[in-house]
């Protein structure tokens, strides 16, 4: 089970490094990695079980974070009433079509990899079209927007090492750019 001693943080290289496409049929490796890193997710957003194992929550969750640089990503984004907004592995993912609108989560983000609060608008796009593979190399391109597409976003700037704080103005961390919405 992934811990919170398995995820690298800032200063570790393999954080800013562009990560490899995996190959089709998935070895053995590359789809016990992405039900570790879904088991992960889901155990973190546990209120019991993540006191129990110490995890910091994600809804995200990167290969390179655990220091696989490989371009697989989990996401789990529940809504306020524990539903599921969007569930799964992405294997090779890749944003084919972003809107012109932009979008910043209120409360700005947060990373496992980055033990610190860097506050500020994390500034992305509202709306993505996202082509990925699943685990049984299904191809899939759907649209998301506002959360479900912030959170796809900090997954595959993972895989192409960015952190979340470069999206930042350093001189006017809350200003809010034109054609720019805030998602509450
Ligand atoms: O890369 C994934 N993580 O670092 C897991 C921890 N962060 C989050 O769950 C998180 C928090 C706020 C906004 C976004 Cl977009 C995300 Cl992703
Ligand atoms: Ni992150």
């Amino acid at each position: 089970m992934i811990l919170m001693k398995d995820i690298i943080r800032e200063g570790n290289p393999t954080l800013r490094a562009t990560a490899k496409k995996v190959s089709f049929p998935l070895s053995q490796e590359d789809r016990d990695l992405g039900k570790k890193m879904m088991k992960y997710l889901e155990v973190s957003q546990d209120e019991k079980l993540a006191e129990k194992y110490h995890l910091r929550a994600g809804v995200g969750l990167a290969a390179p974070q655990i220091d696989v640089s490989k371009r697989v990503a989990a996401v789990l984004v529940p809504d306020n009433d524990g539903s599921i907004v969007f569930k799964d592995v992405l294997y090779n993912p890749r944003i084919l079509r972003e809107s012109v609108k932009r979008a910043a989560l209120n409360e700005g983000e947060g990373c496992l990899s980055v033990d610190r609060n860097v506050a500020g608008l994390v500034i992305r796009t509202d709306r993505i079209t996202l082509e990925y593979y699943d685990v049984n190399g299904e191809r899939h391109e759907i649209k998301l927007e506002n959360y479900p597409a912030i959170v796809v976003q900090h997954e595959i700037d993972h895989l192409n090492g960015t952190l979340f704080y470069d999206h930042i103005d350093k001189e006017s961390p809350f200003k809010l750019p034109e054609n720019t919405i805030i998602i509450e």
